[in-house]
């Protein structure tokens, strides 16, 4: 099998854990979330992570993990919401795979991510500031999607519209 990988990035609560599980599972081919690899790696939480060393410290630790998907073998990667909003991520991840932006709709989003405590970046913003930071970052996941893909139907509507676009490219 080819060592491409299908990334999904986008924002948090997009779906990409969700939708990257189905569709590994549709294609019978591996599923890595960069989250969870890292959070392995390293042996402690991402909360964690923020509150003892900081946000710019987790950055690097992400950066070597987007690093480390490279090297692996083709499989659907799903990405934390902030890896495609560092160029470096963004040059590690297009030269090793096809990258999927998935775009879900911002109150679907806000109601999935307003009082999970394993998002620290949420936990700390206001409604406002997270469209803010929403609209802003669609634009930087943009610059490196190769497609972006809507995810406000069903589970199964977004991965079947991914398998199409796998088929033809
Ligand atoms: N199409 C959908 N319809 C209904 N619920 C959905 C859909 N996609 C995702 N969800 C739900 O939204 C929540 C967030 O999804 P998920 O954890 O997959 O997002 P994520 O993009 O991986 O988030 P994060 O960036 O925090 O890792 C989950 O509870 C999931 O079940
Ligand atoms: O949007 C973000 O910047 C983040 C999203 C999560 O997936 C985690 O990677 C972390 O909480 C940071
Ligand atoms: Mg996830």
């Amino acid at each position: 099998m080819s060592d491409k990988k299908i990334y999904l990035c986008g924002f948090m609560a997009s779906g990409k854990t969700t939708v990257g599980k189905a569709l590994s599972k549709k294609l019978n081919i591996d599923y890595v979330d960069t989250d969870e690899l890292l959070v392995e790696t390293y042996g402690l939480g991402i909360p964690a992570i923020f509150e003892k060393y900081g946000e710019d410290y987790f950055r690097d630790l992400e950066y070597d993990i987007a690093k480390k998907t490279a090297n692996m073998k083709g499989g659907v990667v799903s990405t934390g919401g902030g890896m495609l909003t560092f160029d470096r991520n963004g040059e590690v991840l297009q030269k090793s795979g096809i990258i999927i932006c998935l775009v879900r709709d911002f109150d679907s989003i806000y109601r999935e991510i307003k009082s999970d405590k394993n998002r620290p970046l949420a936990q700390t913003k206001t409604k406002d500031e997270l469209k803010e930071m929403y609209e802003s970052r669609i634009l930087k996941y943009q610059k490196y999607a190769d497609y972006i893909v809507g995810n406000d139907g069903s589970v199964d509507d977004c991965v079947k519209k991914i398998m199409s676009i796998i088929d033809e490219s």
